[in-house]
């Protein structure tokens, strides 16, 4: 679609606004951005005479950059209307698409076995694979998913076929074949039979994206033990030697890894048992020299400050995952000392342990999590009360772990999440309706041509009346917005969406 743009030269014109550190928008508005034909972002510059804009960027920006006016594309936002950097969905799992919204009364364990791994193994086949696939990009990209981690099936060709769509829809990603090589925890009809199967099927997907993005510009492999309980000794240490080794010293940096941790109760007191040898479940994954820097750990609702401190130490991330964690009853993660503790966290949808694919719906719902755990009733009614109250997060720090949070627990800090100068332009375009300012009352709710009462527009959910300031029109999008306030999507300065 639409893959001319990111061959020119481009400047964007309008308000901007990103995060520039936790709990802290900043608004830019009349800002010209220009993008290189590369897709990286080599100016942000006032524009205060939007209205003779063309001229301005000739005389200025052009000749500054060395840039040929006469061939370059211009996008403006148009009133009201502002840009956001693409989100990032630091866990999804792609095969499990078509479940979202399907979880019933089940908790993580029975839901893994009544629902997920069925579905997941059903896509050995490649036609319903594709199928999948680019429904899941498609609704993701409309969702302003400009990153996602995803994690794919045990099978190798679907795996890499979601690698060739996401390279061929633009969508910036990591694709992880998962590790399941466990014999008694595994369903026979869903398992690798050895660690041996496991690690060559990894180095199958690996090599795979190797071929089709040796620099993995846009897809990146990821190394991904399903958890602990799905996994081997065996196959853990040697998934924790292959990140470290990969690259041989060479231009690839060590693989990132993915894998769930402290989701649930009794998948706590299952790794206790299978390993009684660890300290803890984080424990478990540091002997098998599975966390790193590039370590994404998902959920991480149950971590002792122990583990957490652990965590910190070795650099490695976490993947909040709120609407899974409400979904199957898992609990609300501690957001607040993890960050206390200096631990990356972003946001993930999890689907389809979460419902939905928006990462703006997981922020909404990490906003409302963090509130459960400042109620001064319940479970934390006797955390101190400076402390519980703390625990709530902002619109503002919900929009930073959408965006920055995950592109550093992703390792992309340098390259995505912001408009700086030197990152590359993965934005969305985002638009509010604006209610019209003296609506005829009678023809709105008009009962001639065969319509009765009042009639939906597609403008989407949130209406703005003119009368709010950015810092609330941000507020009511974070928590009334969705896929129809996202009107274009870039991705490297590639056009991959648009509405309508
Ligand atoms: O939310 C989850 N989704 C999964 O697919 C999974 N597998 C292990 N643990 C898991 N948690
Ligand atoms: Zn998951």
């Amino acid at each position: 679609m639409a893959s001319s743009h990111h061959k020119k030269n481009q400047i964007f014109l309008g308000t901007f606004i990103h995060s520039v550190k936790l709990g802290e928008l900043q608004y830019m508005h009349d800002m010209a951005v220009c993008v290189d034909k590369f897709g990286k972002i080599v100016a942000v510059e006032p524009q205060r005479d939007l209205e003779n804009v063309m001229e301005n960027v000739k005389e200025t920006l052009c000749q500054k950059l060395a840039w040929d006016a006469h061939d370059l594309a211009v996008t403006i936002a148009k009133e009201g209307q502002f840009f956001f950097p693409g989100f990032i969905d630091t866990h999804i799992h792609a095969p499990q698409y078509p479940n979202a919204g399907i979880f019933g009364k089940s908790t993580l364990l029975d839901w893994l076995n009544k629902y997920t791994f069925p579905m997941e193994s059903s896509l050995a086949s490649l036609p319903k694979a594709r199928r999948v696939y680019a429904s899941c990009i498609r609704r993701t990209l409309a969702h302003g998913t400009t990153t996602a981690a995803y994690y794919a099936t045990l099978h190798v060709e679907p795996t890499n076929l979601l690698a060739d769509l996401c390279l061929a829809a633009g969508q910036r990603a990591f694709v992880g074949r998962v590790c399941m090589d466990d014999r008694d925890v595994n369903p026979a009809y869903y398992r690798d039979e050895s660690a041996d199967e496991a690690l060559a099927r990894t180095r199958a997907a690996v090599d795979h994206v190797r071929a089709i993005d040796p620099a993995f510009a846009l897809v990146s492999p990821i190394l991904t033990p399903r958890f602990a309980p799905s996994c081997t000794r065996e196959c853990m240490a040697r998934l924790g030697a292959l990140r470290r080794s990969y690259g041989g010293g060479g231009d690839v940096e060590e693989l990132p890894v993915q894998t769930h941790i402290a989701e649930n109760a009794a998948e706590l007191a299952l790794v206790k048992a299978m390993f009684p040898e660890c300290d803890s479940y984080a424990d478990v994954y540091d002997r098998h020299g599975l966390l790193g820097a590039r370590t994404v750990l998902g959920h991480a609702v149950h971590l002792t400050d122990a583990e957490i401190s652990l965590v910190a130490r070795r650099g490695a991330g976490v993947a909040h995952c709120p609407c899974s964690n409400s979904a199957l009853t898992s609990g609300e993660a501690p957001v607040r000392r993890l960050l206390d503790a200096g631990v990356g966290v972003g946001l993930g949808t999890d689907v389809s342990g979460g419902y939905s694919a928006s990462v703006l719906e997981a922020a909404r719902q990490a906003a409302l999590v963090s509130n459960h755990r400042a109620m001064p009733v319940g479970k934390w009614a006797d955390v101190p009360d400076g402390e519980r109250e703390r625990a709530r997060l902002s619109v503002e720090e919900v929009l930073h772990l959408a965006t920055r949070g995950g592109a550093g627990v992703l390792g992309l800090g340098a390259r995505v999440g912001g408009f700086d100068v030197g990152l590359e332009w993965d934005a969305q375009l985002v638009g509010l309706g604006l209610v019209a300012e003296r609506p005829d009352v009678e023809h709105e709710y008009e009962h001639g041509h065969g319509h009765h009462g009042t009639r939906a527009t597609d403008r989407g959910n949130v209406d703005i009346f003119g009368w709010e300031t950015w810092e609330e029109r941000v507020a009511k999008w974070v928590f009334g917005g969705d896929d129809r306030n996202v009107k274009k999507v870039w991705v490297r300065g590639r056009l991959v969406h648009e509405r309508e």
